[in-house]
């Protein structure tokens, strides 16, 4: 059993949907990263996906690009992400955290150290992007040792791979809501439904949706469907808006209030 496992298993008792935040840490800086970690579980989030920034976000679109250009410029390395974790429980946030990178900062770090670091500051979960199953073998194992859950994306274009991916999952299966890069989206790809029902139909480990999800309809379309609702880049955005205001001590917590009533309001 590992903490993402208790949190989805105690929302499944209550008949709830997890709402999982994607933030990009260090964004405007780490410090505040700890802060708007406990805003958003002052929100009512139930797990946060901790990105590590990344001078080349393949998959991502143009608001958690410019996040992690923040985050760059104060050189926000992995460790420092990682570190976050820890500093965000000895703030005392009881979520899970998902470490969210990219596969080079990994390889660059090392398997080993990456591991038992993650595991010493109590990350529960790792998703990795542009680690494709057919090649996650070694990370899968060291993943498994440690109680780390790797955490694999589907899309609707996955296919034949579902049953796959679906079957090795751990945590949950994030299954990606459109083709293309992250952001948000006004609709969502044509064979959504059908893909979640195939994805459900491939494992009894939960499932959340991702990409796109930017209004409380939104998620509401997808409670039932899944039992995760990821949001990235609305929540990346109001971050951006509320920058001015988090980077003055004199109006900080009117910028973490901004964030909290934002991610609020996506709970419902
Ligand atoms: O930003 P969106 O459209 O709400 O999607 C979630 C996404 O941000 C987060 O899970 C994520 C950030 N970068 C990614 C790269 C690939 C897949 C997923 C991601």
């Amino acid at each position: 059993m590992n903490h993402i496992d208790a949190v989805f298993q105690e929302l499944r008792e209550e008949g709830e949907t997890a709402l999982i935040p994607f933030i990009t840490v260090g964004d405007p800086d780490l410090g505040t990263s700890v802060e708007i970690i406990q805003a958003l579980e002052q929100a009512g989030a139930h797990m946060i996906e901790l990105g590590v920034p990344y001078s080349d976000p393949l998959a991502d679109g143009p608001v958690i690009q410019r996040a992690s250009e923040r985050a760059l410029k104060h050189n926000v390395t992995l460790i420092d992400c990682i570190q976050t974790a820890e500093n965000a429980r000895q703030a005392g946030v009881k979520l899970p955290f998902i470490l969210f990178s990219y596969y080079n900062p990994v390889l660059q770090f090392g398997l080993e150290r990456f591991f038992s670091l993650i595991v010493e500051k109590g990350i529960s979960g790792l998703i990795i992007p542009d680690l494709p199953i057919e090649e996650d073998g070694e990370v899968r194992a060291k993943a498994e040792e440690a109680n780390i859950h790797l955490i694999p994306l589907v899309a609707p274009t996955s296919h034949d791979r579902v049953t796959h991916i679906a079957s090795k999952a751990r945590g949950f299966v994030y299954c990606v809501s459109s083709l293309g890069v992250t952001g948000e989206r006004s609709d969502f790809h044509k064979g959504i439904e059908a893909f979640l029902s195939a994805v459900r139909e491939a494992t009894t480990t939960p499932i959340a949706v991702g990409f796109g999800i930017s209004s409380r309809e939104q998620v509401e379309r997808f409670e039932g469907q899944a039992d995760g609702v990821i949001v990235g880049s609305a929540i990346v955005r109001k971050i951006e808006e509320m920058v001015p205001l988090l980077q003055s001590p004199a109006t900080k917590q009117e910028g973490l209030e901004g964030i909290r009533a934002f991610v609020s309001a996506l709970r419902g």
